[in-house]
């Protein structure tokens, strides 16, 4: 469990009472995540029972904050399912836990999809594309603080702790990232607010008789402004691969390509850049998995991430891009 500030009931309902959400009848830490502290909350008011998720926030800032939670209420107000951070009486929706800056969001229902099919990754798919589009008029700006620029802050840090060949491979991916980054086909890619991190833990499904349906997705607090084909990537990388070997599924990465596609066509500069974006978004949680693994912080109960596993998907990338197997590709 990642619980690194212990929240006390008292508090809890200090802060239920300032929502005017009714009294706590549960407050349970919750297993799983590792950036943020994060609380399941029961309340009741007026007879009802409602679930909340109270988010403690260890690394980010009360200045950062604002474009996530704001960012999670334009979307939710366009119809979008992503959690609504509650507001108190002045309309705020930062708050202060345990001297934490801390936030209330309803609790989406249903269960993440772990082993996802293709019909999942169709429902990804069709829904970020809605998620692009819907957060185009979000006027705050904030980049991606898990960027390009971090990468080079970060990669002198952590590679101390590799071998040679790893170092190896960390450095020439990053030189040809800064190489990419710096192209003019990459100044033309789209962009707006993108997720960033939306990994099969950050998304919830029911099932239904009719087959899953997409309940929301969560965890915003690496959200930014960036490339929307950097979030694409993001998701081909975790939800469309096999996680042993870190290979593409070309039928669940065709599925979830098809599915953004029919809401928002693919620029022929998205098209061109795919390749170097699959390799970007692999060496992003590379590095971050590196950096929490040999530079840990304090917690009740916390189990890194194998950063090995986003070598491997890098290295795959490099050697194997989407679409080699079958030698074609679509994501027109
Ligand atoms: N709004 C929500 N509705 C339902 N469940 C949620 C919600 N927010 C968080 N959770 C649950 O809490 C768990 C941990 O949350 P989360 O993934 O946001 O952790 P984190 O430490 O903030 O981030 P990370 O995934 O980056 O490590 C999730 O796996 C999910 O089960
Ligand atoms: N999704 C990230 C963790 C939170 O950023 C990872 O799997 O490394």
């Amino acid at each position: 469990m990642a619980v690194f500030t212990e929240v006390s009931a008292e508090e809890a309902s200090r802060l239920l009472r300032e929502l005017r959400l009714g009294e706590l009848r549960e407050l349970r830490g919750i297993q799983g995540g590792i950036e943020n502290t994060n609380y399941f909350v029961t309340s009741e008011h007026e007879g009802q029972s409602h679930e909340w998720v109270l988010t403690l926030f260890e690394r980010l800032t009360p200045a950062q904050l604002p474009f996530y939670l704001y960012l999670m209420k334009h979307l939710a107000q366009r119809g979008i399912p992503v959690p609504d951070p509650q507001a108190d009486a002045s309309g705020d929706v930062l708050h202060t836990v345990c001297g934490k800056p801390a936030a209330l969001v309803n609790r989406l229902r249903g269960h993440s999809e772990l082993s996802p099919g293709a019909v999942h990754c169709a429902l990804v798919g069709d829904m970020l594309a809605r998620l692009h589009l819907a957060a185009r008029d979000y006027e705050r700006q904030q980049p991606n603080l898990r960027g390009l620029a971090w990468w080079n802050e970060t990669v002198p840090v952590v590679l101390p702790y590799l071998d040679p060949d790893q170092a190896e491979l960390l450095r020439a991916e990053l030189a040809y990232q800064n190489h990419v980054a710096a192209g003019s086909t990459y100044a033309a890619l789209p962009r707006g607010p993108i997720h960033a991190d939306l990994f099969r833990d950050n998304a919830m499904f029911e099932d239904r008789a009719t087959g899953p349906v997409l309940t929301g997705f969560f965890d915003f607090y690496f959200a930014g402004v960036d490339t929307w084909l950097f979030d694409v990537a993001v998701c081909l990388n975790d939800w469309c691969i096999d996680l042993p070997t870190g290979a593409h599924d070309e039928a669940r990465a065709q599925a979830f390509l098809s599915a953004y596609a029919a809401r928002r066509a693919f620029t022929a500069a998205e098209r061109r850049l795919l390749p170097a974006m699959l390799r970007a978004a692999a060496l992003r949680f590379w590095i971050s998995r590196l950096w929490d693994f040999h530079l840990p912080r304090q917690a009740a109960m916390l189990k890194p991430h194998d950063p090995a596993h986003f070598e491997r998907v890098l290295r795959g990338r490099v050697t194997r891009p989407l679409g080699a197997d079958s030698g074609k590709f679509d994501c027109q």
